[in-house]
């Protein structure tokens, strides 16, 4: 699914209008009715909450309106509040208007004493200021909205957090609606995807208003969301006369003294990721708990008992997965650098591996082109120093993935892919559950075996983070999210493959 600029979903409304010759007023109440609908299913048994809906002078006020005039028709107890325009009201705002039934109360907000008590028990509807904010809200505004926040009503936003950019940086001093819930339409907003604005956009939810889907289609845009959509197009069934020569053998260096179990996740997944054979490289010290732990998988042994210091002969392998569990042991080191220099086969880069990279800029340099890195956040900032804010990381991301020509899955909630293309792929699978140690190693698994099965290094990282974030999803249903393990992810991953090719049908 593709995600778009501020502008550019002016420009999809503005065209499905024209185009589908659908008044902008009627794409405004398909708005407000997808609004209600998400509505009623949410607080459908309460109807004695009052809901204060506050509505800006542009098209979101008017979606506010709009919303007011459908929730009284559903017999909710709805107060319509509106600010004053600088200079005039949007014309659909207007219509709006003019429809909004005579026995809702309305009340201009001109100053603070105009706003009104918002106790517990409120509903509030944030219908100020959506995608066409074009500025940091000042003045009264900022009143109302702090208003707001500090109450304990439910705030539900209507297309995004009033005084939130779309898709610019805001400064930590902005006055920004923190929203319980937000309502958006048609396409998920960056602004929803990024760390720092979690506290503004609560929980998220997209609702369809039918925009024209063949200028989304066609419109550029470097940023993407995936959904089920694209996975199902990347996955390969396996051939009837296939044979474990056909899925590639993948190897996996990974380990040291006491960090053995990072290897046992990360080989169970790599296997459970369809790859043909798997060879896992460990020190000498991991042999019998590999063998037993993970038993299809073919084990090799370092010289060193505790850590890793050699390699093995690579020739054989058409990918290699690199990190889990491996420690920094100064031979250590020596081994990824002899790995750097010696090998062209692209690299599925984790963990301490990461981190070794981090320490030498002629190391970066020297990753094989189209290589997979996997770090977190605090990995991420050793790659390439520290972010300003959400947006700075992206063009950090963006910079490291085009000068080292490789792809990075910036882990987190919303796994963030960068792409040499200057592409960002945000993944929407996965939950908190997950922020538990060892699942980055699951992952590591997953996309070293899609690498293995000859998924080019984009789709590997596509379907890997979201196979993983399914698999985590499957888990939480079953034991919700304090319990789950990595361990886990792993149980699922069947499920989530499962899953996945019911969707390319
Ligand atoms: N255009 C369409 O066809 C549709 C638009 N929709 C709604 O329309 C919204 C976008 O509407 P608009 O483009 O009118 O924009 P908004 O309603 O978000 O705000 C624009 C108004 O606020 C003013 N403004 C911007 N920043 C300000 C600031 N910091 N302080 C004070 N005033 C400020 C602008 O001058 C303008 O008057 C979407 O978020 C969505 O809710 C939906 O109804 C779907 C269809
Ligand atoms: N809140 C969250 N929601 C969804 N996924 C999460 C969340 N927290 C962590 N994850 C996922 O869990 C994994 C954690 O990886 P990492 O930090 O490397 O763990 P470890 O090093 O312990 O294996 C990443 O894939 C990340 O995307
Ligand atoms: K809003």
């Amino acid at each position: 699914m593709k995600i778009l600029s501020a502008a550019q979903t002016r420009a999809a409304d503005a065209f499905t209008a024209e185009q589908e010759n659908i008044p902008s007023l009627a794409l405004m109440e398909r708005a407000a009715s997808a609004f209600v609908g998400w509505f009623e299913n949410k607080f459908y048994t309460n109807r004695v909450q009052p809901i204060l809906i506050f509505c800006g002078p542009g098209n979101n006020g008017g979606d506010g309106l709009a919303i007011a005039r459908l929730l009284y028709q559903h017999h909710y107890p709805v107060q319509v509040f509106i600010l004053p325009a600088a200079h005039t009201y949007a014309p659909d705002f207007t219509a709006n208007l003019q429809r909004l039934p005579d026995e809702i109360i309305k009340t201009y907000l001109h100053t603070k004493t105009d706003c009104p008590e918002i106790s517990d028990k409120t509903i509030v509807v944030d219908a100020l200021f959506g995608t066409g904010l074009n500025r940091p809200l000042t003045g009264f505004i900022t009143e109302l909205i702090t208003q707001i926040n500090s109450s304990s009503a439910t705030v539900v936003a209507v297309d995004m957090p009033s005084g939130l950019f779309t898709d610019a940086h805001n400064k930590l001093t902005d006055c920004i609606v923190q929203a319980d819930y937000t309502l958006s339409f048609e396409l998920p907003k960056i602004a929803f995807l990024l760390p720092g604005n979690a506290r503004y956009v609560g929980d998220w939810t997209i609702v369809p208003i039918g925009l024209n889907a063949e200028f989304i289609s066609q419109i550029e845009s470097p940023y993407f969301f995936i959904s089920s959509d694209i996975p199902a197009t990347i996955l390969k069934p396996r051939p009837k006369y296939s044979h474990k020569g056909t899925f590639g053998h993948a190897l996996l260096i990974s380990g040291s003294y006491g960090k053995i179990g990072a290897t046992v996740l990360s080989a169970k997944a790599c296997l459970r990721s369809g790859v043909g054979l798997l060879t896992v490289h460990c020190p000498a010290a991991g042999y019998t708990i590999l063998q037993t732990a993970v038993p299809e998988a073919m084990t090799l042994t370092d010289k060193e008992a505790d850590f890793i210091s050699e390699l093995p002969d690579l020739s054989i392998y058409n990918a290699i997965g690199i990190g889990p569990g491996l420690g920094k042991h100064p031979a250590t080191r020596q081994m990824v650098k002899h790995l750097l220099n010696t090998t062209q086969v692209p690299l599925v880069i984790d963990a301490d591996a990461l981190n070794i990279i981090a320490e030498d800029e002629n190391l970066k340099n020297a990753l094989p082109p189209n290589s997979i890195l996997t770090p977190h956040p605090k990995e991420f900032e050793r790659l390439t120093g520290k972010a300003e804010n959400d947006y700075h990381r992206l063009d950090l991301l963006k910079e490291f993935c085009q000068k080292h020509s490789c792809y990075v899955v910036l882990k987190g909630a919303h796994s963030c892919i960068g792409t040499p293309a200057g592409a960002y792929y945000f993944n929407g699978t996965g939950n908190p559950g997950m922020a538990t140690g060892g699942t980055g190693d699951v992952l590591t698994g997953i996309i070293t075996a899609l690498i293995a099965q000859q998924y080019s290094a984009l789709d590997a990282c596509i379907l890997g983070v979201y196979l993983h974030g399914s698999a985590g999803d499957i888990a939480k249903m079953e034991m919700g999210e304090q319990a789950l393990l990595a361990s886990d992810l792993i149980q699922n991953l069947g499920k989530a493959f499962l899953k996945c090719s019911y969707l390319t049908k």
